[in-house]
């Protein structure tokens, strides 16, 4: 698609049908240390002692705005561009810009791109598993069709370019305990088939057009101040909410179910040191992280030890079980440890005391009020 857009913009003349040869030299295929040093991109040069320019799509979900947060305390406020298709809430809108941006509008991604300057681009847009399989032609759109789209401006703009994949890029006939970054990924949701399609695609670009492209396999994200956006692995967000405001949970996967998890605070340091690190230390451009591993019957005997009178019950959603059983029950992140130092920071313990800590204080100023 890359190149039809190309071979179009740079100029077929309708009149003799004949094409222009001012294609840059990266989409030739010639390697990018071939390119002249007076080659005229159109990208904004970004030197390491400057501050990316960033732009976050899809930033109004679980995870982006937290991101905003940490890479603002980085980089600066200004340096820092969320964007969605929704209307940001209030405090969203006044702690940074914000923009919109709809994934599947190429032209709309261009301009921001062109018009702020950008140089790294964190692709958060997607619908995740449960809500995929629900809406698999929407799924099939924003998580494959508009992934085109980031794709193609990042490698036009020389872009580094974050792209998140998931537990979900495996299925049930890959290793799952522990399933290593290698093996066979054979996902069979539309939400793993589109990761997987991200992490081949982003590594094919990085080797054929130079791209800068990195990419994290996260597992379920727990987090306490923004709400999951219809995954498999939500009950583990749900059952904090529900522990402190009514003393008990009903959970929609059978006790047993194991899953890597990790809290965000973790997952969103991994996101910025994987795109700090210099290339020379990336043996792979897509690596698996990990922290912990639990079932909802561990979590909810470590949510016990806060609060006694704590009760969960099981009434199992037959589509999310069927995906989660398909899952990694442990990540092995080995690589991520070994070339650029990846470490957690949260075990079980320390999730909990934090996910509670921040609820129940929570509901003590809503009770207070
Ligand atoms: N949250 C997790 O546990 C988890 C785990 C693994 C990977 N990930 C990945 O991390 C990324 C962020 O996850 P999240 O939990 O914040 O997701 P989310 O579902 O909460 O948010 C996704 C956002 O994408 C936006 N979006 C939908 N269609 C769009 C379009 N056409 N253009 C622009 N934006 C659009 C939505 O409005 C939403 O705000 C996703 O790519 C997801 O696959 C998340
Ligand atoms: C695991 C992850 O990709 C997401 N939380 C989901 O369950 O779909």
């Amino acid at each position: 698609m890359l190149f039809i857009r190309m071979l179009r913009q740079v100029g077929q003349s309708p009149a003799c049908g004949c094409w222009t040869p001012v294609l840059p030299v990266r989409f030739l295929g010639i390697s990018p240390r071939q390119i002249p040093a007076d080659a005229n991109f159109h990208s904004a040069s970004f030197s390491d002692t400057d501050h990316p320019r960033v732009l976050i799509t899809g930033g109004l979900g679980q995870l982006g705005v937290g991101l905003a947060n940490l890479l603002r305390k980085r980089f600066g406020k200004d340096n820092v561009i969320l964007s969605d298709i929704r209307k940001p809430p209030d405090h969203v809108f006044h702690s940074g810009p914000f923009i919109y941006s709809d994934i599947l509008d190429y032209k709309n991604l261009r301009e921001i791109v062109v018009n702020n300057r950008i140089t790294w681009l964190f692709h958060y847009s997607a619908l995740l598993s449960a809500i995929g399989e629900a809406n698999v032609s929407l799924a099939r759109a924003v998580n494959i069709t508009g992934l085109h789209n980031i794709l193609d401006v990042a490698a036009e703009h020389n872009l580094r370019l974050f792209v998140p994949s998931t537990i979900g890029a495996f299925g049930p006939t890959s290793p799952r305990n522990p399933t290593p970054d290698l093996c066979i990924q054979r996902p069979r949701t539309i939400y793993g088939v589109s990761k997987v399609h991200a992490e081949l695609m982003g590594e094919y670009y990085h080797y054929r057009y130079g791209l800068d492209f990195r990419c994290l396999r996260y597992p379920g994200i727990i987090s306490a101040d923004s709400q999951p956006g219809g995954g498999t692995t939500d009950y583990a967000v749900q059952i904090f909410h529900d522990a402190t405001k009514h003393g008990k949970f009903e959970c929609n996967l059978e006790a047993r179910t194991r899953l890597p998890m990790m809290y965000i605070d973790d997952c969103l340091r991994a996101t910025l040191e994987v795109m700090e690190a210099p290339a020379e230390s990336l043996s792979m451009r897509t690596y698996n992280v990990s922290a912990m591993s639990f079932t909802p019957e561990e979590l909810a005997q470590e949510v016990l030890k806060h609060v006694p009178e704590f009760q969960i019950t099981y009434n199992v959603d037959a589509v999310r079980q069927a995906i989660a059983d398909s899952w990694p029950m442990k990540f092995d992140d080995s690589n991520a440890r070994k070339d650029w130092g990846w470490k957690h920071d949260f075990d079980l313990p320390e999730l909990v005391t934090t996910m509670l800590n921040f609820h129940g204080s929570e509901t003590r100023v809503a009770q207070a009020n």
